[in-house]
């Protein structure tokens, strides 16, 4: 089954306009991830900050689209460990323990991507599924990531990178359950229109 994203909503009527408006779509991503991951609170006992990247890596992998999102979140991600500044707390680079997570939320954003081209944001509990779908993404990567890289038992990495961000990521998922299906409804009102 194949139906659109809400990137598809945006009116391109040319080829060539498709192509810009899918550039703009494929950086404001990564620019947004950049400003969320700003929104940074430390964690005690943790080199692992609570941040507003999730949010904003799902957020852009079910309206892009699994390819711009993927997209987006490699241009994230390449763009920072070269050195752009916009990586959690304004850090750069790829020597930090928490980098598993940016590989984990780039993979994410592509599979969330794909569960949305499948409908995966158009009711509250598909959109619930898909959020929930991309953090377990997410973990995957970024906890065995910061065992290896700091030394950590699975034990500890796991309270350390995983429990103390379960309340703060299932209050993100409930803003995506009301978001997303709301911006579908707001969108079919106007395709009656
Ligand atoms: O150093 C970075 O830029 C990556 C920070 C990763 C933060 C992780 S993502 C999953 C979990 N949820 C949060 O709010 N913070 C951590």
């Amino acid at each position: 089954m194949s139906t659109a994203v809400l990137a598809d909503l945006l009116p391109a009527p040319t080829l060539s306009r498709a192509r810009v408006r899918d550039v703009a779509l494929v950086v404001g991503g990564a620019a947004l991830t950049g400003v969320a991951a700003q929104i940074a609170l430390p964690v005690p006992g943790s080199p692992v900050p609570v941040t507003g990247q999730t949010f904003a890596a799902l957020l852009v992998g079910v309206s892009l689209g699994p390819a711009r999102a993927l997209l987006s979140m490699l241009l994230y991600a390449v763009a920072g460990m070269a050195g752009m500044p916009w990586f959690a707390e304004a850090s750069a680079g790829y020597g930090m323990p928490s980098f598993g997570y940016i590989i984990g939320m780039t993979v994410a954003a592509g599979v969330v991507g794909e569960l949305a081209r499948r409908g995966g944001d158009r009711t509250v509990l598909r959109t619930a599924g898909t959020m929930v779908t991309g953090m377990a993404v997410t973990y995957a990567i970024g906890v065995p990531y910061l065992a290896l890289a700091t030394g950590m038992s699975a034990g500890e990495a796991m309270a350390a990178g995983l429990v103390p961000f379960l309340i703060g990521d299932a209050l993100k998922a409930v803003l995506a359950m009301g978001a997303l299906p709301a911006a579908w409804r707001i969108a079919g009102r106007r395709g009656r229109g």
